[in-house]
């Protein structure tokens, strides 16, 4: 379980979280969305114990999160995360060497799914497979929390929709909180569950996808698409705070 109280986060006089409460219990895959900037990053790290917040508390599991924890239990990837230059396949295996609940054949077979050179040294990878190489680590950690900062961004419309059906197969495999942050909306609706939206640095909307279609009639939205909700939620909803 993740729960956010009165968080805030301030970069200098920038205060990029204000005040957020957030409690996720149940495991599923959530999608975080909001515009650049907004603090997605900063949000995600912080649960990770990348970084301290401002004020305010952060648990996981009922475990304060700080920089200084030792086992958060949550594993975070963002798309420009650095390793060793390694092997890929060596890098599969190291990660697991320190980490008794990683998941060694799933993380070998999603290194063959995606076609991933084992011997290929990580810095001589496309931008797109360190990504992948990232993904599958933090994915086969099978920490109960997983949080993938962006993980599509350098992937090619196969590469995402085989990402996609990765994701849903390793939460089959081990049921966990998710959260998956990415700025291509409409791809990731039939994997998702729940939705959290982020906005001026408050959670504008965190709900399932049903009260997704609700929220979207009331709003006035016919043909139903997450982009246009997320569009309107923030366009139209931008001085409310949920
Ligand atoms: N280390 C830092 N020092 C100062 N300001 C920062 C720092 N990290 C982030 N910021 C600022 O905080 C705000 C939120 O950044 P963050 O990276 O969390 O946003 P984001 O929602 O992930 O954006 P994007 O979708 O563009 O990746 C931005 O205005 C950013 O410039």
């Amino acid at each position: 379980m993740i729960e956010l109280s009165n968080v805030n986060k301030q970069y200098g006089q920038a205060t990029v979280l204000k005040n957020i409460n957030l409690r996720i219990g149940e495991p599923g895959i959530y999608c975080l969305l909001g515009r650049n900037g907004v603090g997605k990053t900063t949000l995600l790290k912080s649960i990770a114990g990348y970084q301290n917040i401002s004020d305010g508390e952060i648990r996981v599991d009922g475990k304060e999160i700080t920089t200084a924890t030792l086992d958060t239990g949550v594993s975070y990837i963002e798309n420009l995360s650095k390793h060793f230059n390694l092997p890929v396949r060596k890098l599969l295996s190291i990660a697991g060497e320190v980490n008794p609940s990683y998941d060694f054949d799933f993380a070998f077979e999603m290194m063959d799914r995606f076609e991933l050179d084992g011997k290929k040294k990580f810095n001589n990878l496309s931008f797109g497979m360190k990504t992948m190489v990232s993904t599958i680590i933090c994915l086969a950690s099978n920490k109960k929390v997983i949080l993938l900062d962006e993980p599509v961004i350098g992937f090619d419309a196969i590469m995402r929709a085989e990402f996609y059906d990765m994701l849903v197969e390793s939460y089959k495999k081990h049921p966990r909180i998710i959260i998956v942050s990415t700025h291509i909306i409409d791809e990731i609706e039939k994997t998702i569950e729940k939705l959290i939206i982020i906005d001026k640095g408050a959670i504008r909307f965190f709900d399932t996808l049903k009260a997704v279609e609700t929220e979207a009639n009331s709003l006035g939205i016919q043909q139903l698409s997450l982009q246009d909700f997320f569009i309107q939620m923030v366009r139209h909803k931008g001085g409310d705070t949920k």
